[in-house]
């Protein structure tokens, strides 16, 4: 058997330490997959003393992660620290450096340097492996990095955020308020130490800018999405879409256009009997339309400890498969000098439906006002809905308007039409219709 594989992981969090217990309940059989052992040699955290229910008798402690990628005798350096700048960034620059191969889960650190690490990869002949960033366990960088070469993609989207996932499906299933789902999907290890990030979108863009990268072989934009998160959604929007046969997920959009690829995250309506509709908690969903294939759907577990440390495991795995020597598949799924500039569409050209929710005084004309500014801006409605209030109730009326196709910026003069009329009350909610091209 070949000598055996050895590794040092930095971070034993909630992805650390189930990579760690997996690692050594799986030993043997890992050796015999893999023909040769994975052995842990090293490892760092911030707190040394923590009980983790991990053994680490006979693993080398680094106070320092950087100490470690920088001197440990290591063939594998394990980034799961998190961040996009700091430890995580340092230490796996100075691991590729060195030549070591580097596996990590940070999306942050990928969507903000990733083509310069790809690059250092590349010259240093280390493999740089990121299945977890994405969609968790979901194998979704194999399947664009390597399975769909040749193919062109047009689109890829989905559902890439679980802690997201199980705040809008708690809410909508059990009616638990939006705090109280965050914190249990914090409780749970779904959610980013700075939980902001989940739901303000910023994690999914993180994603959805590598994913860009791997489908349509562009420079990495993550500051080029158009980004909003779902603190915005109440109870009332995920009921109203049920209503119109809709269900409200946050999602992450790359597709290419006639002026460059729109990159977007935000909440959007998928219809009620599409696939993605049915993606619930912390499961993920990851849909890529392309020419040669077309449409592929992938679900699975999206967050947490094990879900996680399953994709870590398979990069790692891969490393220990791998012979000195042979070709390398390069970590942004061609030469990192290869990649394309990122042109970008901007989302005032964006094309599809929207579903308007608006809150107005309950006043003649108000309907017809509404109606009269979609109309002049060559709006198409599918549907305008003044719910009924209450018999004998006063204040406020709710009108909820779904369109047809139509451009973003002609939505956007439209609304800003009505609220200069003044019957407005509040902001207009304006959500997004995204359809599936068949599941
Ligand atoms: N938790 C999840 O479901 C998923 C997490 N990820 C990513 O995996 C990475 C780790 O996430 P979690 O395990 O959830 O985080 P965590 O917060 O549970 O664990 C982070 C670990 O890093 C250690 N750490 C922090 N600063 C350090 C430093 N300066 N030097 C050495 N160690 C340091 C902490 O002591 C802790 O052990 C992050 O990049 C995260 O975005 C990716 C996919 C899913
Ligand atoms: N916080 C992230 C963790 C996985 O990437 C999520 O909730 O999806
Ligand atoms: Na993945």
């Amino acid at each position: 058997m070949a000598d055996a594989l050895r590794i040092g992981i930095a971070g034993l969090g909630t992805v650390g330490a189930s990579l760690v217990a997996l690692l050594q309940q799986r030993k043997n059989e890992l050796a015999v997959t893999c023909g040769r052992a994975i052995e842990i040699v090293a490892v760092s955290a911030r707190n040394r003393n923590r009980d983790r229910g991990i053994d680490l008798t006979g693993i080398d402690w680094f106070d320092s992660a950087v100490e470690m990628a920088e001197k440990a005798d290591i063939d594998v350096f394990v980034e799961l620290i998190g961040g996009a700048t700091g430890t995580a960034d340092e230490s796996v620059r100075a691991a590729l450096a060195r030549g070591v191969h580097v596996v990590t889960a940070n999306k942050a650190l990928l969507a903000r340097c990733g083509v310069e690490l790809a690059s250092l990869a590349e010259d240093k002949g280390a493999l740089l492996n990121f299945e977890a960033a994405v969609a968790g366990g979901i194998p979704v960088i194999k399947a664009l990095r390597e399975s769909l070469t040749g193919n062109h993609v047009s689109r890829v989207y989905g559902i890439m955020n679980g802690t997201c996932n199980y705040i809008l499906t708690r809410m909508e299933k059990e009616g638990l308020s939006f705090e109280d789902c965050l914190k249990e999907a914090q409780r749970l290890g779904y959610a980013e130490a700075d939980p902001a990030f989940d739901i303000e979108g910023n994690d999914t863009a993180h994603k959805l800018a590598i994913l860009t990268t791997l489908a349509f072989g562009t420079q990495i934009a993550a500051d080029d999405i158009y980004l909003e998160g779902i603190t915005n959604i109440s109870i009332e929007d995920i009921r109203a879409a049920a209503d119109l046969g809709y269900r409200i997920k946050l999602l992450g959009v790359a597709q290419t256009t006639g002026t460059g690829i729109e990159q977007r995250v935000h909440p959007t309506m998928v219809p009620l009997d599409s696939v993605i509709a049915q993606v619930d908690g912390v499961t993920n969903a990851v849909a890529i339309e392309s020419d040669i294939l077309g449409e592929l759907l992938m679900v699975g577990p999206g967050a947490g400890g094990n879900a996680t440390a399953s994709a870590v495991l398979g990069d790692i795995a891969d490393i220990a498969k791998s012979r000195p020597g042979a070709q390398r598949v390069p970590a942004l799924g061609r030469p990192a000098a290869s990649l394309d500039p990122y042109c970008r569409a901007r989302i005032q050209s964006h094309e599809g439906g929207y579903f308007i929710r608006l809150t107005v005084e309950d006043r003649a004309g108000v309907f017809a006002g509404i109606a009269t500014h979609m109309a002049a801006n060559g709006i198409s409605l599918e549907s305008i809905v003044q719910r009924p209030k209450p018999r004998g109730e006063t204040g406020p009326q709710t009108i909820i308007l779904v369109t047809h196709a139509t451009r973003e910026d002609s939505l956007r003069k439209a609304v800003a039409a009505v609220s200069a009329d003044g019957y407005l009350l509040g902001a207009a909610q304006v959500i997004r219709i995204e359809r599936p091209k068949t599941v």
